[in-house]
């Protein structure tokens, strides 16, 4: 069973150095996104890689497929474990963002890539309105599942009421990396698509991505340990 992803969205190298500190050394699998990637840029990542844990660097690239090629590039030789583009770039994108990060790993460790589908902060009549997309968010989803697939990445980024469809029109060692997460009683906030660590696990997701269930917690340490036993049990 994968570590849930924390995802740090913490604007400053101190904040994020001091929220990791109260883990006590457990080796974590940690999100690194844009608000804090903008801020602190590739010296946080090697300060985290450092400690021990793994990292996703969530920066979602979107753009001509030359540009996302060598971008990929770049972003290898960071030294991450996963790395994430947009569905939306198209197939040709994709392919080529793949091969960056082949190019970028040429000497060392080659990150996961996955794509980001429907954002979980979509509802279907936003995506039907905002997309000009006449057909149900499942159908959106898999498509791009599919295309993820047949362009060779690793997996996707979906909400988990979308994990098992696509686990079926894939394969099942086919990342389904699932937002989104709140655990029962936690305020679904910008959020539109979601479901408890449990629901998550039955529905088909391999891993799941948490922040503000974990990070505005009380006690960050114990609100883990809960996801983390209710995502495993
Ligand atoms: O790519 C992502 O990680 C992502 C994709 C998506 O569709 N929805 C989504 O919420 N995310 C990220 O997952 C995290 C969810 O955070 P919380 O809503 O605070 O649990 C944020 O860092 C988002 O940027």
């Amino acid at each position: 069973m994968s570590k849930p992803i924390i995802a740090l969205d913490f604007s400053s190298r101190q904040d994020t150095l001091a929220f990791l500190e109260q883990f006590n050394q457990e080796k974590l699998f940690v999100k690194v996104g844009m608000e804090l990637f903008y801020a602190e840029g590739a010296g946080l990542i090697e300060a985290i890689k450092a400690q021990g844990h793994d990292v996703f660097l969530d920066l979602k690239c979107h753009d001509i497929p030359n540009t996302v090629q060598r971008a990929m590039a770049n972003l290898a030789r960071s030294g991450v474990d996963m790395v994430n583009v947009h569905a939306a770039g198209g197939q040709r994108m994709m392919a080529a963002a793949k091969e960056g990060l082949i190019q970028g790993s040429a000497a060392g460790h080659q990150p996961q890539l996955i794509a980001v589908t429907q954002l979980t902060s979509t509802s279907e009549a936003e995506m039907q309105r905002d997309q000009l997309l006449r057909v149900p968010l499942l159908e959106s989803v898999v498509h791009y599942a599919s295309s993820t697939f047949a362009a060779g990445l690793d997996g996707v980024v979906c909400s988990a009421h979308e994990a098992r469809a696509i686990g079926e029109a894939t394969k099942s060692n086919f990342l389904r990396v699932t937002p989104g997460i709140r655990p029962a009683h936690f305020a679904a906030g910008d959020q539109r698509r979601i479901m408890t660590p449990q629901q998550a696990r039955a529905n088909g997701s391999t891993h799941i991505v948490v922040g503000r269930p974990i990070t505005t917690a009380p006690d960050p340490l114990s609100a883990y340990h809960q996801i983390l036993t209710e995502w495993s049990v």
